[in-house]
């Protein structure tokens, strides 16, 4: 299969879909990769390491649409790129439908067979190809936070842990999975007071086994969020329903009560955001201000670290692209039903349950879809 790696062109967006130690394994499988002139340069790969990988560099993304079977990326696809996508086509990467209507639109346009990183299962219940992300964005979260706290940036001038004789930051993480769990790791290591709040009696059991009283773990009712999130410094948005919007947990009126110069990081801004006065911002300008609130809302922060996450991103992709290289994606996708849940959308038809009706299109089975 000849496999296509765009340079990618998100706002301040330097990971990369394969590192060279990947376009290795694929070169030893037999297959063909090529690769956009400079697509690893911001995480100090050079053509030259790609070339001695055994890749072919090629000058224009559009030249890399057009020949290869598969695009292997990090971020969704922008217009510009969804516009180069043709019917057959694999796609492999983060895709974030549900709140993205133009996107979907596109990507059943294209025909294109369009897999996401996001919806792809294990036999854990896990989210393997969203965790790697899931965990740097959860640790980043925090220093995003420390930051926005600071006077020069609007924020109620407090260091996260105090320090002697003063009270430290109270950090509430609403979702105590992957983002939650890491954002905690920082948070009590930085020696805030923690409260995560999940709806999950086994996330919080597994939060209480690992962390015992360096923070609360409380059951997330309309009620215990109110009164956790009016008594915060800095709110940790981090809920997930797969495939999902993200439900609005936070109101504009619970963000008019919280006090002047405290802060949000909605992480689930790339599912929507989980509130209500979010919307998202690039690394260019993070931030911005609702009533006296100072919000950080990016929806790509992994790329603000760009070469802890491609190494991290990559270890867990290599697999699938592999299978998917190797058999071909009807195959592969009938052999993986894991890598099933991750189909989207093929052949101008959407083949996830909650993207199809948070979009209000019809669902379409994707087992059915691909034998079709
Ligand atoms: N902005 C960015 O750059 C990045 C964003 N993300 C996003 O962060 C979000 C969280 O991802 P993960 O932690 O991997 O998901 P996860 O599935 O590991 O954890 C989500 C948690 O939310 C909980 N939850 C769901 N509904 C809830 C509710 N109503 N109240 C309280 N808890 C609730 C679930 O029980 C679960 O424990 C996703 O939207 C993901 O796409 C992930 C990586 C980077
Ligand atoms: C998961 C995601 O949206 C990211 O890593 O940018
Ligand atoms: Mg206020």
């Amino acid at each position: 299969m000849i496999i296509g790696v765009p340079k990618e062109i998100k706002n301040h967006e330097y990971r990369v879909g394969m590192v060279p130690a990947s376009v290795r394994e694929l070169i030893n499988h037999g297959h063909e990769v090529i690769v956009e002139t400079n697509a690893g340069i911001g995480i100090g790969f050079s053509d030259q390491d790609y070339i001695d990988a055994g890749a072919k560099i090629i000058n224009q993304a559009s030249d890399v649409f057009a020949q290869a079977e598969m695009i292997v990326k990090v971020k969704e696809p922008q217009a510009v790129e969804r516009a180069m996508l043709r019917e057959g086509q694999v796609l492999f990467t983060y895709l974030h439908l549900a709140p993205d209507l133009p996107q979907t639109e596109d990507l059943i346009k294209s025909k294109a067979i369009c897999i996401a990183y996001e919806t792809v299962t294990d036999d854990f219940g896990g989210l393997p190809l969203l965790a790697p992300m899931s965990e740097v964005a959860g640790r980043m979260s925090i220093q995003a936070g420390a930051q926005a706290l600071e006077k020069s940036n609007a924020g109620r001038g407090m260091l996260l842990g105090g320090v002697p004789g003063v009270e430290p930051a109270k950090v509430v993480i609403i979702g105590g999975g992957m983002v939650g769990n890491n954002a905690a790791q920082m948070a009590v290591g930085m020696g805030a007071d923690v409260v995560v709040l999940d709806r999950n009696t086994n996330v919080l059991r597994k939060l209480d086994a690992q962390f015992g009283n360096k923070i609360k773990a409380i059951y997330s009712t309309a009620d215990a969020l109110e009164k956790h999130v009016l008594a915060a410094d800095l709110v940790i948005g981090g809920v997930l329903i797969p495939g999902a919007a993200a439900p609005k947990l936070v109101t504009k009126e619970h963000i008019k009560n919280m006090k002047p110069g405290s802060a949000i990081v909605d992480v689930a801004i790339d599912q929507g955001g989980c509130i209500e006065t979010s919307k998202a911002t690039t690394h260019a300008e993070p931030t911005y201000i609702v009533d006296d609130v100072v919000h950080y809302c990016v929806a790509n922060m992994p790329g603000a670290v760009p070469r802890t996450s491609t190494f991290a991103l990559n270890n867990a992709t290599l697999p699938y692209i592999l299978q998917i290289a190797n058999k071909g994606h009807v195959q592969a996708l009938l052999d993986n039903k894991h890598l099933l849940n991750g189909l989207n959308v093929i052949d101008g038809q959407i083949t996830c349950r909650s993207v199809a009706e948070n979009l209000g299109f019809d669902y379409v089975d994707p087992a059915v879809a691909l034998i079709n």
